[in-house]
């Protein structure tokens, strides 16, 4: 009778721990457009660590604000007890339990970072790995820059550093979790609906159930 209570007790403190999943890949290989597919979909938060220092960026008073222009610009990664308090802060204000985490962890600084403080207060189900290649990616994020994206680092200056990062400093924690047996890598050079066919294969071979509309 009790250890039936305690056994339903702890299931449900299980579900509250967070789920998360990083989405990786090289600039332009399509995380932000599958996320958004994704969420739509399953009944995941996405949370994209770029689009939350940009938005620290722009935030009056911050801090943070040039040094984060600047690392963005050069491709480089902002220091992750920026970017983790960011998305620690906005995983609770979004009173859910499933985040993609789109864009994090980039470089040993964003693993060490987030082991120390988030993960054993949350559960990695999985990482996305969107794979592309850099002329593809480049003719992506030239032409999300040409159709007005604002950003300052979709230019070929910026763009070459970012791939020097992702090459130098992010292929390394993919290779990292693959060791884990954790990445579930995708391709990303076809048509971005034949891209999310594959996506929802990985979703769905863990059991997560699309949202029913
Ligand atoms: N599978 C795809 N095929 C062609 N273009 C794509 C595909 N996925 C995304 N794009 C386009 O490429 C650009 C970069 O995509 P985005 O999702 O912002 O990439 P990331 O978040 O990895 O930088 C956007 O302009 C987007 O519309
Ligand atoms: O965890 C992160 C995510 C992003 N960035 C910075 O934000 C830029 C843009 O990242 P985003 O994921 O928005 O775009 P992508 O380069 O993947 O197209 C990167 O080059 C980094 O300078 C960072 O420092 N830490």
């Amino acid at each position: 009778m009790l250890s039936s209570a305690l056994r339903q007790c702890s299931q449900y403190l299980n579900k509250m721990v967070p789920e998360v999943v990083f989405v990786l890949g090289a600039p332009g290989s399509g995380k932000g457009t599958q996320c958004s597919f994704i969420s739509k979909e399953y009944d995941f938060v996405h949370l994209s660590a770029g689009d939350l220092l940009r938005e620290e960026r722009q935030r009056p008073g911050s801090e943070y604000g040039e040094m984060i222009e600047e690392k963005i610009r050069n491709g480089e990664i902002v220091p992750v007890e920026v970017t983790c308090s960011l998305l620690h802060k906005a995983m609770q204000n979004s009173g859910k339990t499933r985040f993609l985490i789109d864009g994090f962890p980039r470089n040993k600084d964003n693993l060490d970072g987030w082991n120390r403080v988030m993960s054993d207060k949350t559960k990695l189900l999985f990482v996305l790995f969107f794979e592309c290649s850099p002329d593809i990616c480049t003719e992506r994020c030239l032409g999300r820059g040409a159709a007005g994206s604002g950003r300052s680092d979709d230019n070929l200056e910026s763009l070459q550093k970012r791939f020097n990062t992702y090459l130098n400093d992010t292929l390394p924690i993919i290779n990292h979790y693959d060791e884990q047996s954790l990445v579930r890598r995708i391709n990303a050079e076809v048509n971005p609906q034949k891209v999310f066919e594959d996506v929802k294969t990985a979703f769905n071979n863990i059991g997560l159930k699309r949202i029913a509309n």
